[in-house]
């Protein structure tokens, strides 16, 4: 770095220990609410920035890099998804882009087994009987739901993440783990994952996980001709982006019967309006976008954003860079 410290633009207020590590050797302003930085603000405030330390609610494209100027070295993102940052225009200003994989892992395959548990065993629906006083008497019959013992899980994308949760599931007893995805895992059978076709995997899974990234390829992959494809029983969970699913479709699919339950953690829009839908549905389970929210976890993920700037800053090799070819 050069004598004059590297200056370093934070759009949120995030788990100290990462500004804290930017601290000694850059010169550090923030936006440091919890609510996003508004889009003037930020163009504003990212002029003549050495690097650039947001979340997934912030959109970088070419006019947030250009707002920037050339000095820009390196965006970096504290969030495993990085499909809110334009690659192609990071590529075009040289920019280094980095993002938080690994760290986040295990709180997001913990929250991914809530919600199927949530699902399967219709929590939502036991938790509001004993509010609301519609708990008799108990009855064999009643609140019963598929369970994962002896069940069939289909992982659409077994990255780490998916990964994960198929060792999470193995102690559950479920008896066969698919898995789809664009190329085969070399890993997948110390988790006893089976590669299978998409379609196979939606026409045998009990229950289908989305863990695919946010892709062109991936956008509103969810819709109706897959919820056909599902069992009638099936229970979708989605802890990926709410941009892989059509909200419309499955909200059809719930409604109809196409499938059995959806549990989501993330949607399009978020916040989910509270007219959504969605919430008026007995056999949906949606979440605010928490499943990396462990104190542990974000505290890794601010650190690691940070630790990515200051090796971009420094000409080191970023911990954790998007390959950006
Ligand atoms: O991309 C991510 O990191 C998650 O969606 C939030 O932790």
């Amino acid at each position: 770095m050069s004598s004059s410290k590297p200056s370093v633009y934070i759009t949120r207020r995030v788990p100290e220990s990462g500004p804290a590590l930017l601290a000694p050797s850059c010169q550090v302003e923030q936006w440091n609410k919890d609510d996003p930085v508004p889009r003037e603000e930020l163009l504003k405030r990212v002029q003549g920035k050495d690097a650039l330390f947001c979340l997934l609610t912030e959109k970088i494209d070419e006019e947030v890099l250009k707002a920037a100027g050339p000095q820009l070295k390196v965006v970096g993102t504290m969030s495993v998804g990085y499909d809110h940052i334009d690659l192609t225009a990071c590529k075009k200003y040289n920019v280094k882009v980095g993002f938080t994989p690994g760290v986040l892992t295990n709180a997001v395959a913990e929250l991914t087994m809530a919600l199927l548990l949530t699902t399967s065993r219709r929590l939502k629906e036991a938790m509001a009987a004993v509010a609301n006083g519609t708990w008799g008497t108990w009855k064999p019959m009643w609140l019963c739901g598929p369970g994962l013992d002896g069940a069939t899980v289909g992982i659409v994308g077994l990255g780490r993440i998916g990964f994960t949760i198929a060792q999470c599931l193995r102690p559950f007893g479920v008896a066969k783990i698919l898995y789809s995805d664009k190329f085969e895992n070399p890993h997948a059978s110390e988790v006893g994952a089976t590669y299978v076709s998409k379609d196979e995997l939606l026409a045998n899974s009990d229950f289908v996980l989305a863990t695919c990234a946010l892709t062109e390829e991936t956008k509103g992959m969810f819709n109706k001709d897959l919820f056909k494809k599902m069992k009638k029983s099936a229970i979708f969970i989605n802890t990926s982006r709410g941009g892989v699913v059509n909200q419309e479709d499955l909200y059809e699919a719930l409604k109809s019967g196409e499938i059995g339950a959806a549990g989501l953690d993330v949607t399009t829009p978020e916040p989910l309006p509270t007219d959504s839908p969605l919430l008026t549905l007995d056999n949906c389970v949606v979440l605010p976008h928490i499943a990396s929210a462990t104190d542990k976890t974000r505290s890794a993920m601010s650190e690691l954003t940070a630790k990515n700037i200051l090796a971009a800053l420094n000409g080191t090799e970023m911990p954790t860079e998007v390959k950006n070819d």
